[in-house]
């Protein structure tokens, strides 16, 4: 049996790689560089596993772990190793008139023993993407993957353990317990992925030590159809981005439907016939859907469905199988806005469409409710895009296409409000585990008696001038002109 892990094992690790951070070993270009390539080499040696252990935890196909969790972190390490000079450069700055003569730069400073803790819908991608980060950064990190997906939490132990430098980089196991224990801890960074009900315990615990958090939340990211799209396509990619990623266990799926009551009839009849394309007409015996992870979450979706006035709503689906934890796809039409299934994050197979009298009305919808982590829009006109780009407050958005976005390492990829604080992937995740620290060079050239007492009118005049950096002041002032 494990060991149980105490208060003094959670104190003891902080200390030890808070020893290896003060040693300065984990600051160095080659170790960076090291620890990301042992993190390829892990997804290059051991897909089949992680796939396995994937599949064990969600029933989760191939193609998606190959391709959503293995592939993308493979991606994120080489372009760490790629970048990983640029990034640690410093960034000259210009400097004013008010400090001439002198120079100055922005370094990129690790912020020294981080913690990183993650969720279970993406085990592998969401634990060691922020790694990436940190590494990447010049940290020492301690990862704490999820209790919920406890196959894919402890081939992250043994793996880590295996390649990664233990001076510096830990994996830790467990649930609330063991997280509270670490929670305890002084951390100079937490980066967290879950829900924003436990996001409020861990800024709580962060607030103690003063301690900076990224949040990666989720919220209930709307997807608006509009009646001048290209339907067959728009509902492929719908089907795909909700149901063809983890089943809809992921914190960017879409979460509800919104379109006209004129357009909703041909969204639906398209959505009813390329669900049975792709899943065909038993979607409970298909091997390319995930199942729900545990009874709880299960009954937490089933809680949603039964419903009063929600479970008369369903239009296509609704078949479950808790011995399986499955659930088919599931469409509903019109459910009450003051539903629980249109309140609470669905994060499952179900789908409510919401009809509105004109699109313009979804605006309100939208802004009416907490902030989501995503916005979906799928029109050709251009107008439309420009205004809902604008004008809808998400963590991100994507036209005509569903959770593309986070595919792409130069945008960052975060929530705002409800759905988060902070970003990473790419150069956001070394910005998210550095401090920018200003540095300005001076020499003993130049030195001036305006700034020193006994201060004078004429230096007071000069001064101003300088701050404002208004050089036909300074040479009047110079120069004797009232
Ligand atoms: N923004 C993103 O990148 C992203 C990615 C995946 C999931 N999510 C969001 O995460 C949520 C689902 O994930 P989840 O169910 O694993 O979230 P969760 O909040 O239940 O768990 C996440 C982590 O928090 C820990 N935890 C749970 N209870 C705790 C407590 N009381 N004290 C301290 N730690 C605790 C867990 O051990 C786990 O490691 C959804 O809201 C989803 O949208 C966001």
């Amino acid at each position: 049996m494990a060991r149980v892990f105490e208060a003094a094992d959670a104190s003891n690790l902080v200390t030890e790689l808070r020893r290896s951070f003060d040693s300065g070993v984990t600051r160095g270009y080659e170790w960076r560089v090291n620890q990301l390539k042992k993190l390829l080499i892990i997804c290059d040696n051991h897909e089949p596993e992680i796939v396995a252990a994937l599949h064990d935890d969600l029933g989760k196909p191939e193609l998606e772990s190959s391709v959503y969790e293995v592939a993308l972190l493979r991606n994120s390490i080489k372009l760490a190793l790629k970048q990983l000079k640029d990034w640690m450069a410093p960034d000259k700055a210009k400097t004013s008139l008010t400090t001439f003569p002198s120079s100055a730069e922005i370094i990129s400073e690790p912020l020294g023993v981080v913690l990183v803790i993650s969720a279970w819908n993406y085990p592998f991608l969401l634990s060691i993407d922020p790694v990436i980060g940190a590494i990447s950064a010049g940290n020492a990190v301690v990862l704490k993957p999820s209790e919920l997906s406890p196959a894919s939490s402890s081939l992250l132990l043994k793996l880590i353990e295996q390649y990664l430098d233990p001076s510096a980089v830990r994996v830790v196991e467990g649930s609330v317990a063991e997280t509270t224990l670490l929670l305890d801890q002084k951390w100079d960074k937490i980066f967290y992925t879950g829900s924003s009900k436990i996001a409020r315990i861990i800024m709580t615990a962060a607030a103690k030590h003063l301690t900076p958090v990224v949040l990666e939340l989720g919220g209930k990211s709307p997807v608006v159809i509009d009646s001048d799209t290209n339907l067959k396509v728009t509902i492929k990619r719908i089907i795909q981005g909700k149901w063809g990623c983890n089943n809809g266990q992921a914190c960017v799926s879409p979460d509800y439907i919104l379109t006209t009551k004129e357009f909703a009839p041909k969204v639906i009849d398209e959505l009813k016939q390329e669900l049975v394309a792709f899943y065909g007409k038993n979607p409970m015996e298909s091997k390319d859907l995930s199942h729900i992870v545990n009874t709880n979450h299960f009954d937490r979706l089933s809680k949603m469905l039964e419903e009063k006035e929600v479970s008369e709503k369903i239009i296509h689906g609704g078949e479950k199988d808790r011995e399986k934890l499955k659930i088919a796809p599931t469409i509903l039409l019109d459910v009450p806005l003051d539903s629980l299934i249109m309140n609470e994050e669905i994060f499952g197979p179900l789908l409510p469409i919401f009809t509105l009298n004109n699109l313009e009305e979804s605006f309100d919808v939208i802004r009416s409710r907490p902030k989501p982590l995503a916005a979906y829009l799928f029109t050709q006109n251009q107008k439309l895009k420009e205004r809902f780009a604008m004008t809808v407050s998400a963590g991100g958005i994507v036209v005509n296409d569903i959770a593309v976005h986070l595919a792409v390492h130069s945008l960052p990829f975060g929530g705002v409000g409800e759905s988060g604080m902070g970003s990473y992937h790419g150069k956001f995740s070394f910005d998210a585990f550095s401090h920018k620290k200003a540095v300005l060079y001076k020499s003993f050239f130049g030195d001036s008696a305006i700034r020193y007492a006994p201060y004078s009118r004429g230096k007071l005049r000069l001064l101003k001038a300088l701050v404002n950096s208004n050089l036909v002041e300074v040479f009047k002032v110079l120069l004797g002109f009232k």
